[in-house]
C-alpha cells in the first residue's frame, strides 16, 4: 500500500487584483506590473494523502488539463526536486474557482500543495524558498505562497504586506475564457503606467490595464462591466474574464448578487485579510 497518511484537505482561495498596473517588459516578454493581491474566501479544496513510493498522482484529473500539466502536480514535483524529499503523494482536486477567471485557482492550488507538502514531507523551507519555487510555475504562485494581501512589483513576485479594507465583493463570470498569455502579447495592450512613487495610493486607485484590450476581444466582459456598473464601479481582475464589485456590507453584497445572479453566475465572496493557511511566520 502507497498511502501512508490518509487524505487530509488544504483551503485554496481565490484572489482579486484590486488594481493592476502594466508598467513596462522584460527582455524575456514578461510584463512588469504593479497590483495590489487580496484573497477572498471562494475556495478550491486540494486533498494530500503522502505516499512512500515517491510518486506524485492526481485521482481526479481536470477534463482538458491532463495530469502532468496540471499544477498541483508540477508544484508536488518541483518541491520533490528542489527539497530531496523523497516521499510522495495522491492529490484529489475540489474545483469551485472557475477556471481562465483571472481569479488564480490553479497558482493557488499549485501554492497549497508547495505549503502543505512542505508540512506532511517534513521538508521545512522557508517561505521565501516556495515562493522562489512557485514563481518557475507561474507568475500568481508567490502571492498565494506569501500569505498575505500584497503589492506586487516584477513580474508579480516581489511582495511587499499592504492594507486591505474588510470587504465583500459580488463576481461575476461573463462566460467566457480568457487566455493570459493572448492578452499580455496583444499589440493594443498599454505598457507605460507610471510606476507609483507612493506605494499606498494603489489600495485606492483602481484600475485594471488588461481590461481595455479583453473587451475589445471579448464584448461579453464588456457588457459584464457595463451591467455591473449599474450597481457600483466594477472592475475586472488579472487578464480576466471576471468582473468584481466591492461593498462595505455584506447585506448590500447579497441585494446585488440577487440582482445580477439571474443574468450571470455569480459568487459573493468575504475579503480575507490573510490566506487561510498563513500561520504567522
Ligand atoms: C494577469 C495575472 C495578474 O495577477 O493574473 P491571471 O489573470 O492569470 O489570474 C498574472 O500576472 C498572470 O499570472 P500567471 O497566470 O501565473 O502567469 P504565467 O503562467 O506565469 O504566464 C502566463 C502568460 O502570461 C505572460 N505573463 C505573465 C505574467 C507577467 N507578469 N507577464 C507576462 O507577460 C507570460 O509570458 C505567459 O505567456
Ligand atoms: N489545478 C488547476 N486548476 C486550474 N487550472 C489549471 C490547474 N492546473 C493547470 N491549469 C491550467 O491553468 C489555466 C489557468 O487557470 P487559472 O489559474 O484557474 O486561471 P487564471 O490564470 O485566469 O486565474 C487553466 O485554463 C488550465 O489549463
Amino acid at each position: 500500500m502507497a498511502l501512508i497518511t490518509p487524505f487530509q484537505a488544504f483551503p485554496a482561495p481565490a484572489k482579486l487584483n484590486l488594481t493592476l498596473a502594466i508598467t513596462g517588459r522584460r527582455a524575456d516578454g514578461y510584463h512588469l506590473l504593479e497590483s495590489v493581491f487580496r484573497f477572498i474566501d471562494l475556495m478550491d479544496t486540494v486533498e494530500l494523502a503522502v505516499r512512500d513510493d515517491g510518486d506524485i498522482v492526481l485521482d481526479n484529473p481536470i477534463p482538458g488539463v491532463p495530469a502532468d500539466s496540471d499544477l498541483t502536480v508540477r508544484a508536488a514535483r518541483a518541491l520533490q526536486a528542489a527539497s530531496g524529499a523523497t516521499l510522495g503523494a495522491s492529490i484529489r482536486l475540489h474545483k469551485r474557482i472557475p477556471m481562465g477567471g483571472g481569479l488564480g485557482g490553479g497558482s493557488s492550488d499549485a501554492a497549497t500543495v508547495l505549503l502543505a507538502l512542505n508540512q506532511l514531507w517534513n521538508t521545512q523551507l522557508p517561505r521565501q524558498t516556495l515562493q522562489d519555487i512557485g514563481v518557475k510555475l507561474g507568475a500568481d504562485v508567490p502571492v498565494f505562497v506569501f500569505g498575505r494581501p500584497a503589492f506586487a512589483t516584477g513580474i508579480g513576485d516581489e511582495l511587499t504586506e499592504c492594507a486591505v479594507p474588510d470587504a465583500w465583493y459580488v463576481v461575476l463570470h461573463p462566460g467566457v475564457s480568457v487566455p493570459t498569455a493572448k492578452i499580455f502579447s496583444h499589440q493594443g495592450l498599454t505598457r507605460n503606467s507610471t510606476p507609483s512613487i507612493m506605494r499606498a495610493l494603489q489600495t485606492t486607485q483602481r484600475k485594471n490595464d488588461m481590461q481595455s484590450v479583453v473587451c475589445q476581444m471579448f464584448p461579453e466582459v464588456a457588457q459584464c462591466l457595463a451591467k455591473a456598473s449599474e450597481y457600483g464601479e466594477p472592475l475586472m481582475t488579472g487578464s480576466g474574464a471576471c468582473v468584481f464589485l466591492e461593498f462595505d456590507k455584506e447585506a448590500q453584497a447579497g441585494a446585488v448578487f440577487q440582482s445580477l445572479s439571474s443574468s450571470y453566475t455569480a459568487f459573493i465572496a468575504k475579503g480575507l485579510q490573510h490566506h487561510p493557511l498563513y500561520d504567522g511566520r
